[in-house]
C-alpha cells in the first residue's frame, strides 16, 4: 500500500523546506501514535517507527513536543532496519488540551487539521457548555472550527436547534448531521477533499466513527454498536487515529473526551465568545468588573436580554480557568528558572576552586 502525501496535506511548502533525501530521511504523517512508536504513513507505505534521539529529548522537555496522530515527522531507516522518527516538523494547527497532571502541561490530541469539528449529538439533549469548551478549544488550534450536530434523525426539528446553538457558536458553521441517513454529509466533504484533514473533537458516544464510516464510506472504524454485540460491552475508541478518506484527504479522530481542561486558551476563548468579548470592549471603562459600573455594555445586555445569564457565567467560568492555568504555568516556569540558576551558581562556585 502506497500513499500520495499531496492528498494527505503534504504541500510545496513543506517540500521545500524539507527536500526528500531518499531513503535516508523520508516524510511521512503520523497515523497513531502509541507509548515510543508511531504509525507513520510514508510514501512507500505505513512503517512503525520508534522515537529518535533529539525527539525523546524535545518530549522530556515538554511532552506537547511528542509526535502526535496528524504530525509530519521525518523517518529515519537504519542500516540494521530500525526506523526512528528523527524531527516533528512544526505544526501549523494543534489542539491541545490540558492534562490531568498537577501542573500545567497540555497533551496534543491532533496536528495540523485544517479544520476542528466539534461534535456534539442532538439526542439526547446537547450540552451548551460542552460545546462552549470544545469550540474554544477548535479556535486556539489554529484550525477552522465548526460545528457538526449529530443524530439529527432522532429530534423532530433540527433545524430550529441548530438555530439555537448557531448563537453560542458566533463566526461558526453549523451543521446538522446524520450519518444514519446520509443528511448533511456533503457539507463537510470539502473538509476531507484531497490535501484536507478535518479533526473531529467530542464526547464519547456523539458519533464520531459513525461519521468516520460514512465519510470514508466503508467501516473504518469500530463503533460502540458494533463493539457491543461482540459481548465486550460499551468499549470506546481509546486512541487517536488519522483515517483516510478514499479519493479525498483525511479525518484525524481524537479519543472521546470526558472532560477537556483548557490551558493557555485565552486568545480562543475570545474567538469563541466572540460576542461577549465585544460586549467588554464596548464598557466604558477599560477595567470594567461588570459588576454594575456606569456604562457597562455587559450589564446592559444583560438587562435588555441581548445576552443570555447561562452564556456570560460559562464566559465567566471559562475566563477564571484559563487565567487560573496560565498564572499556574508561569508559576511552574519560574520554578525551572529558578533551579536552572541554582545549577548555574552552583557549578560556577565549583569551577571556582576549592574553598579550603
Ligand atoms: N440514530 C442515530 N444514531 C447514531 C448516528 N450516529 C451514530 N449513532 C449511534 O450512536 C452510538 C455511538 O456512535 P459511535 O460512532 O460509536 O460514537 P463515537 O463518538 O465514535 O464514540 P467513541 O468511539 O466512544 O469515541 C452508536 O450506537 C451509533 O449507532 C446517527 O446519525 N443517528
Ligand atoms: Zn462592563
Amino acid at each position: 500500500m502506497t500513499f500520495d502525501l499531496a492528498s494527505l496535506g503534504w504541500d510545496a511548502s513543506l517540500a521545500a523546506a524539507y527536500p526528500d533525501r531518499g531513503d535516508e530521511l523520508r516524510p511521512g504523517r503520523v497515523a497513531r501514535a502509541d507509548r515510543g512508536v508511531c504509525t507513520v504513513l510514508c510514501a512507500d507505505g505505513p512503517v512503525r517507527a520508534s522515537l529518535g534521539g533529539g525527539v525523546l529529548i524535545a518530549a522530556a522537555r515538554d511532552a506537547v513536543n511528542l509526535p502526535c496522530a496528524g504530525d509530519w515527522t521525518l523517518v529515519r531507516s537504519w542500516p540494521d532496519q530500525r526506523l526512528t522518527v528523527e524531527a516533528v516538523l512544526p505544526r501549523r494547527t494543534a489542539i491541545v488540551r490540558r492534562t490531568a497532571d498537577k501542573d500545567s502541561t497540555g497533551q496534543v490530541l491532533a496536528a495540523n487539521a485544517d479544520a476542528a469539528a466539534v461534535i456534539e449529538p442532538l439526542h439526547p439533549e446537547p450540552d451548551v457548555g460542552r460545546i462552549e469548551r470544545l469550540l474554544a478549544l477548535a479556535w486556539e488550534s489554529g484550525a477552522q472550527p465548526l460545528l457538526v450536530l449529530t443524530k439529527c434523525d432522532l429530534v423532530a426539528d433540527p433545524v430550529a436547534v441548530a438555530a439555537q446553538l448557531a448563537e453560542v457558536a458566533p463566526g461558526v458553521a453549523v451543521l446538522p448531521v446524520s450519518a444514519q441517513r446520509g443528511t448533511g454529509l456533503a457539507q463537510l466533504r470539502p473538509w476531507v477533499a484531497a490535501g484536507r484533514t478535518l479533526a473531529l473533537l467530542g464526547p464519547s458516544g456523539a458519533g464520531k466513527s459513525t461519521l468516520v464510516n460514512a465519510l470514508a464510506g466503508a467501516t473504518v472504524m469500530t463503533t460502540q454498536g458494533v463493539r457491543g454485540v461482540d459481548g465486550k460491552g460499551r468499549h470506546t475508541t481509546t486512541h487517536r487515529e488519522l483515517i483516510l478518506i478514499p479519493g479525498g484527504g483525511a479525518v484525524l479522530d481524537t479519543p472521546g473526551v470526558r472532560a477537556v481542561g483548557l490551558l493557555d486558551a485565552a486568545a480562543g476563548l475570545d474567538q469563541a465568545f466572540a460576542d461577549v468579548a465585544e460586549l467588554i470592549a464596548a464598557c466604558r471603562f477599560a477595567d470594567c468588573g461588570h459588576r454594575g459600573e456606569p456604562g457597562c455594555a455587559v450589564r446592559s445586555a444583560l438587562e435588555s436580554g441581548d445576552l443570555a445569564p447561562r452564556r456570560w457565567a460559562s464566559w465567566q467560568k471559562l475566563q477564571r480557568e484559563v487565567a487560573f492555568e496560565m498564572r499556574r504555568r508561569d508559576a511552574r516556569l519560574s520554578a525551572e528558572e529558578r533551579q536552572r540558576w541554582k545549577r548555574i551558581h552552583k557549578e560556577h562556585r565549583r569551577r571556582a576552586g576549592p574553598a579550603r
